[in-house]
């Protein structure tokens, strides 16, 4: 249903207030990281806990980008779609859910204002995004802004990996806002968003300066204090400056990639499960990847990724319903941990994990397998030593990395050749190679691969890239490289010592 006309009028404001910075006048960085609270810890008798982070790979990337009008979303936008050429990108705008004009309604368009939300047919956006979100196809609107008539189901638009919604308050309505995993507020200042308006209107529409002028400081200016401004607190990331500014738009794609890699190998790999990213986690990752990053730093946020992988693993376990009487008498419905667990640690790199699975399930038993680097490529099981009963045992792999898959398959055999369940065995690492998921995944379909990020790939020393480098090296602080010396990356993009 259309909005009462009269509820979108707003009143007026002298022109002369037209030039008043509306920027606040808070300086940002490029990006706002949104700080994202990760679960702690728990313990118990070999208790596993679950982690409260979901694996939700099945649905397309929407990110939301609002700003004030003329800010430059479409060119944010425009950049963004640029540059992720190799995806399938969609771009919806709010501007095509405007509510078209009855002829009686028309005489008064002047004095209407186009910036306020009701202006908008909030119900049908969001039923077309919830349709796209859950890969529907569906029909988007058209609006003509010179007749400023609607035509219903104007274009069909196909579900897509990465959705884009555009538009000055797309971050209005909490509805819509849930339904976005990126949200983008471009911040430009007034007057660069007024000078925008006044050349875009009066060349592309031959409209008259004072007419620009007049419905700037009547809608334009109040709204975005009153109805966008407001909501540039549910950004995740706020863009200074628009489309000039290349380093957040890299960055942006980059996230995007990311996401993008993982969730399409989630899509081929039913048994994979990456956490769900948070910029506390790539914060983590950043400061590891680091080759600057001294061993005392690495381990530290080693050890916090770990735990978080740690957590997530523990959740794939199966439990039973349990009810308990609470202090006030009360009957709790809750589940109980399985308690038939172990760990098993690929040495040396796997016996970074133990700790924190020690953390989470305490008294658990783990045991050990020494595989051995022949060439680069090759595996050798050298020793093992494992509990005596693990073929009844649910197993969690430890191990940071999964490069070509050869170490994973070498000790996942061991522990089937010792009577463990394919499906008992939970591989917990740091950072996959999408090269070591297929191979393991395609030997051991049931083996479920738990994991904090997916790389690129593999160099011709099957060192994962980007990676980390040689883990066990950096976090038993054996690696030839300290932060103070020089180095730099060769042809085959490797570290190499100046
Ligand atoms: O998937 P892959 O290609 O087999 O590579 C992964 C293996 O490489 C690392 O161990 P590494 O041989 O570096 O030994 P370390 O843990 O003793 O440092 C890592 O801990 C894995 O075990
Ligand atoms: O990149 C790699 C590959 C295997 N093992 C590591 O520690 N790093």
């Amino acid at each position: 249903m259309r909005a009462p006309f009269s509820t979108r009028y707003m009143g007026s404001r002298p022109v002369d207030e037209v030039f008043d910075a509306a920027a606040s006048g808070v300086h940002y960085s490029a990006l706002r990281l949104e700080e994202l609270n990760i679960n702690g810890s728990m313990s118990g008798e070999e208790q596993p806990t679950t982690s409260g982070l979901e694996n939700g790979h099945q649905e397309p990337f929407v990110i939301g980008v609002a700003g004030g009008a003329s800010s430059g979303k479409s060119t944010v936008c425009k950049m963004i779609i640029d540059q992720l050429r190799d995806q399938r990108v969609v771009v919806v705008t709010q501007e095509s859910f405007y509510y078209g004009f009855s002829d009686e309604e028309l005489v008064h368009v002047h004095d209407y204002n186009f910036d306020h939300p009701d202006a908008f047919d909030t119900e049908l956006l969001l039923y077309c995004m919830e349709n796209l979100k859950h890969g529907k196809a569906v029909d988007i609107p058209n609006y003509n802004f010179k007749t400023y008539k609607s035509v219903t189901s104007a274009r069909k638009v196909n579900p897509s990996d990465v959705i884009i919604l555009e538009g000055i308050l797309v971050f209005h309505d909490s509805r819509l806002r849930d339904l976005m995993n990126m949200k983008i507020f471009v911040d430009t200042d007034a007057d660069a968003r007024l000078t925008r308006r006044i050349r875009r209107d009066t060349i592309e529409k031959g409209r008259d300066i004072k007419t620009v002028l007049d419905q700037y400081s009547k809608f334009v200016k109040p709204a975005f204090e009153d109805f966008i401004l407001p909501t540039k607190k549910y950004a995740d990331i706020i863009i200074p400056r628009g489309g000039d500014n290349d380093v957040a738009i890299d960055l942006i794609v980059q996230h995007i990639r990311t996401k993008l890699g993982q969730h399409d190998l989630c899509k081929v790999h039913p048994n994979l499960y990456v956490i769900q990213t948070t910029y506390q986690i790539r914060g983590m990752h950043t400061i590891i990847r680091d080759a600057a990053t001294t061993t005392h730093d690495f381990i530290f946020y080693a050890d916090r990724l770990i735990r978080l992988v740690v957590e997530h693993g523990l959740g794939h376990l199966p439990f039973k319903e349990k009810q308990v009487i609470t202090p006030t008498g009360s009957v709790y419905t809750g589940v109980e941990f399985s308690k038939r667990l172990c760990g098993i640690s690929v040495i040396r790199s796997g016996e970074s994990m133990e700790n924190a699975l020690r953390a989470c399930c305490k008294g658990i038993k783990i045991g050990k397998i020494l595989i051995h680097r022949e060439g680069d490529n090759g595996k050798q099981l050298i020793y093992h030593n494992l509990p005596k009963d693990i073929a009844n045992r649910h197993v969690l792999l430890l191990d940071p990395i999964l490069g070509t898959g050869n170490s994973a398959v070498q000790a996942i055999s061991l522990l089937l050749k010792k009577g463990v369940q394919e499906a008992n065995i939970i591989f917990l690492n740091l950072i996959s190679a999408p090269q070591g998921v297929h191979v393991v995944s395609k030997r051991f379909p049931r083996v479920k691969i738990v994991t904090s990020e997916i790389d690129f790939g593999l160099n011709d020393d099957f060192r994962v890239i980007p990676g980390m480098g040689e883990f066990g090296d950096r976090y038993f602080g054996t690696d030839d490289y300290q932060s103070s010396t020089p180095f730099f990356f060769d042809e085959k993009n490797r570290v190499r010592l100046l």
